[in-house]
């Protein structure tokens, strides 16, 4: 059974015409999944749209076989969605600890212990437990991010652009750490402008033009394919 099946999305803002035509993606057991496409081409929108932050208009959401297609933002999350945005993924005013507390809502008995398992793994959050979000590097920022989403004890996360404003060394670091995640068991949807690279630790990967569907394969097969590279990777 799929993770996650999005069939058919149609969705967008407001009265204006639909971003997404009709989007479809699927994560299988433990894999990652990469979304690659051209600015606006509803990429973030469609992470939004699985996450229950964007209404579908037309679709359909299935989680592990669960519709969740009408269920709120919360409803998705208690189902076992974690969505780490682009922006403002951290509350830079608060510590570290504070952050994962924070991010423990869903099950505020069990935090303390999930937050104690995040700081064995990540022990660059526990040397930092008492410093404030915002004083983080980019990177140590978005492994708060992804720790935050751990907190939920997901069946699925959602990255978007996680590597956005990182430096090539920072931006690697990370990929690595979504490696090691993944590793761990957790299937990953990510969206990302470092195309190639996010194709290479990628199992599979969608592109997405305008909308809708516009290609699809292996992570290694779409970024050796010759006309995706002359599209989208650069030449
Ligand atoms: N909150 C919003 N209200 C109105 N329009 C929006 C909103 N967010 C995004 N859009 C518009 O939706 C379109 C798709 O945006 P989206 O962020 O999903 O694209 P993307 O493929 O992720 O591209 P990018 O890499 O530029 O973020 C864009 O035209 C954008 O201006």
């Amino acid at each position: 059974m799929s993770v996650l099946a999005a069939e058919g999305v149609v969705a967008g803002y407001g009265a204006a015409e639909q971003i997404l035509k009709g989007a479809s993606v699927r994560v299988e057991p433990g894999e990652i999944v990469t979304i690659i496409g051209p600015n606006g081409a509803g990429k973030s929108t469609l992470l939004k749209t699985i996450a229950g932050l964007v209404a579908a208009k037309e679709g359909q959401i299935i989680l592990s076989g669960k519709d969740v297609t009408s269920a709120d933002a919360g409803g998705r999350a208690k189902a076992g969605i974690a969505f780490v945005p682009q922006e403002r993924n951290v509350f830079g005013s608060l510590t570290v600890a504070e952050n994962l507390e924070i991010a423990g809502f869903l099950d505020p008995a069990g935090a303390s212990a999930r937050a104690e398992g995040l700081y064995a793994t990540y022990p660059m959050l526990a040397a930092k437990r008492r410093a404030l979000a915002r004083t983080l590097s980019g990177g140590q920022r978005q492994i708060l991010a992804m720790a935050m989403g751990l907190m939920s004890n997901p069946s699925l996360m959602l990255l978007d652009e996680p590597t956005a404003g990182l430096s090539p060394k920072a931006a690697d670091d990370l990929f690595d750490a979504i490696v090691a995640l993944n590793r761990d068991g957790l299937p990953i949807l990510m969206v990302e402008q470092h195309a190639v690279e996010a194709l290479a630790v990628s199992h599979r990967g969608y592109v997405l033009v305008s909308g809708r569907n516009s290609a699809e394969g292996t992570g290694p097969g779409l970024a050796a394919d010759p006309e995706i590279r002359r599209l989208f990777l650069g030449g």
